[in-house]
């Protein structure tokens, strides 16, 4: 479990956070929403440590990270897979050497354990046949299905995922969204995704945190979405011309039901 508390962040007098009060809870995907320049993946950023906050707590089960010793920090570190927006693979390398790079840079395994490791991680996402090709020979889907690999390859327990599906097909994207929850509910993981797409939302956000103009707004789950009595996520939601109708044929049928 991550829990963030008063989380505030200012660049150059601007404030991007204001006390942000989160939590991000074991086995669930907690997705992260709101629209672009609402400070996402600042929050996302703070939370990794790719960032410091002007103030609060970040905690990892009880941890506080900010307060974490060097050597402290490196172990939680290597507890911590991340799914980047463009995937970020290394072109020079198969996918195979993709997904071993951080076992080869953190693992105390053999060679030969690395190997069979990467191995099980790229049969996982369904990639085994793709093990010797390069990046540029797959599509965008298996890039992210490679991406995915990589990150779990060191069985973090904690997965970040910036926009996942940017760039996919509708289809593609449903697939990617099915397996950052399947291997989320498998290795137990506390996955954070980042996203504005109302569809990974209804597709496998068990937990929503809301964040407009750097203020946490609502938080709840999937299906308390829909029905939120707030206005400003209500604007959002309700965005999409699609939702939109949705909404409106649920509460015709609640009308009828009643009526
Ligand atoms: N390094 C930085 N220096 C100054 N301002 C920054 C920095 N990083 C982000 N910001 C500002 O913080 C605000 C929030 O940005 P952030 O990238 O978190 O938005 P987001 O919600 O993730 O948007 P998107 O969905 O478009 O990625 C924006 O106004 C952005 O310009």
């Amino acid at each position: 479990m991550i829990e963030v508390r008063h989380l505030n962040m200012e660049f150059e007098g601007d404030n991007v956070l204001n006390d942000i009060n989160a939590r991000f809870d074991k086995g669930l995907v907690n997705m992260i929403i709101g629209k672009s320049g609402s400070g996402k993946t600042v929050l996302m950023k703070c939370i990794v440590g790719l960032l410091t906050p002007t103030s609060g707590e970040i905690m990892y089960d009880g941890h506080n990270f900010l307060a974490l010793k060097t050597k402290e920090l490196r172990r939680l570190r290597r507890d911590i897979g991340m799914l980047f927006q463009g995937s970020a693979l290394f072109d020079s390398r198969t996918v195979l050497e993709n997904v071993m790079f951080p076992l080869d840079m953190f693992s105390r395994k053999n060679s030969r354990e690395r190997r069979k490791r990467a191995e099980f991680c790229l049969e996982r996402v369904g990639l085994s046949d793709a093990a010797n090709l390069y990046p540029s020979e797959i599509s965008g889907g298996m890039m992210k299905r490679a991406a995915i690999a990589r990150a779990i390859s060191l069985n973090p327990k904690y997965l970040f995922c910036d926009e996942p599906n940017s760039g996919l097909d509708p289809k593609t994207s449903q697939l990617i969204d099915e397996l950052i929850e399947d291997i989320t509910k498998d290795f137990m993981m506390t996955t954070i995704v980042v996203s504005h797409d109302m569809n990974s939302v209804i597709n496998i956000g068990d937990k929503v945190v809301f964040i407009n103009e750097g203020v946490k707004e609502w938080e709840g789950t999937k299906s308390e979405v829909m029905d939120a009595d707030n206005e400003k996520l209500n604007d959002f939601v309700f965005a999409s011309d699609l939702f939109k109708k949705i909404k409106e044929a649920e509460d015709k049928i609640s009308e009828d039901k009643k009526g």
